[in-house]
């Protein structure tokens, strides 16, 4: 039996989605794994499940999964993705679906078939204490004790910003990721800041490597800049892919503004996967 699947991106960091809705599948860590597997697989950034809500103000319940097998609280380009997605399948511009981070609100700005979809999504609060992170020990989450002196903060997803001059320094990501100081692991960012109201980012993902772009790790630079006293609470946030816009508005939510593309649609043969 095929299943059905769709390739979207925000920003070049890519996705395949699985509707289990009607139908759930049976999907592991190790089956993800070889779904996402760019050579062997579809191939993807992240690999999304859409299931049915617990909560009756969500239209989905939507999970986000890495290459390596592992789940993520939170993926801000692939919400953006989703958003657009369920918005087109509801007929509405404004949506809420809920995620192992709690309910995430979307509201789609415009349309385009070549430009895809705007989408803002509200990503929440972010939590800057050391247990939320999850940190290993309890230090200030404002400049934690590596070289460099990043800071850290959860948004839904664990994330530790280090503010550079030097985009190289970003070299450093995959022996952070697993710095002792993470017990899950985390999402590593360099930023350079260019102006008050603007940065130049790239994120090693956890679990994933380097992508063309990162969401919720534009959401931590922006957040973590303003607690650094070094950027505005709304800036431009530019990635590998290209560009969103991140508001950290007055009501302690983080606010994502970018772009959602339907890439492809196919089936696939699960069962020729491991379990
Ligand atoms: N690409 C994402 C983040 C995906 C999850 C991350 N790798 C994690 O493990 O937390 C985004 O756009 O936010």
């Amino acid at each position: 039996m095929r299943t059905f699947f769709q390739k979207m991106h925000g920003l070049g960091n890519d996705f395949v989605i699985v509707d289990e809705r009607a139908t759930s599948f049976d999907l592991t860590p190790r089956r993800i794994a070889g779904l996402a597997d760019r050579r062997r697989g579809i191939g993807c950034d992240q690999f999304v499940t859409l299931s049915a809500p617990e909560d009756s103000k969500a239209s989905v319940f939507v999970r986000f999964f890495n290459p390596d097998g592992s789940e993520a609280g939170a993926c801000g380009n692939a919400s953006r993705c989703v958003a657009s997605l369920i918005g087109q399948e509801l007929h509405t511009d404004s949506l809420t679906f809920e995620t192992q981070n709690g309910l995430l609100e979307a509201r789609i700005l415009s349309r385009d078939e070549m430009k895809g979809t705007v989408v803002t999504v509200d990503m929440g609060r972010p939590r800057t204490d050391w247990q939320a992170v999850p940190l290993a020990k309890a230090v200030d989450t404002l400049r934690l004790p590596l070289a460099g002196e990043p800071a850290a903060l959860s948004m839904g997803n664990p994330h530790a910003t280090f503010f550079v001059t030097d985009l190289s320094e970003a070299e450093r990501g995959p022996a952070l990721e697993i710095d002792p100081l993470f017990p899950d692991r985390a999402n590593i960012g360099f930023a350079r800041i260019d102006a008050p109201d603007r940065m130049r980012l790239r994120v090693w993902e956890r679990g994933a490597g380097f992508t063309l772009a990162c969401g919720s790790g534009a959401c931590a630079a922006v957040v973590n800049a303003v607690r650094r006293g070094l950027g505005e609470r709304r800036m431009t946030v530019e990635v590998d892919g290209g560009e969103m816009v991140i508001a950290w508005d007055a009501d302690d939510h983080v606010l994502m503004t970018g772009p959602a593309q339907l890439a492809f649609e196919g089936t696939v043969d699960l069962e020729a996967y491991p379990k």
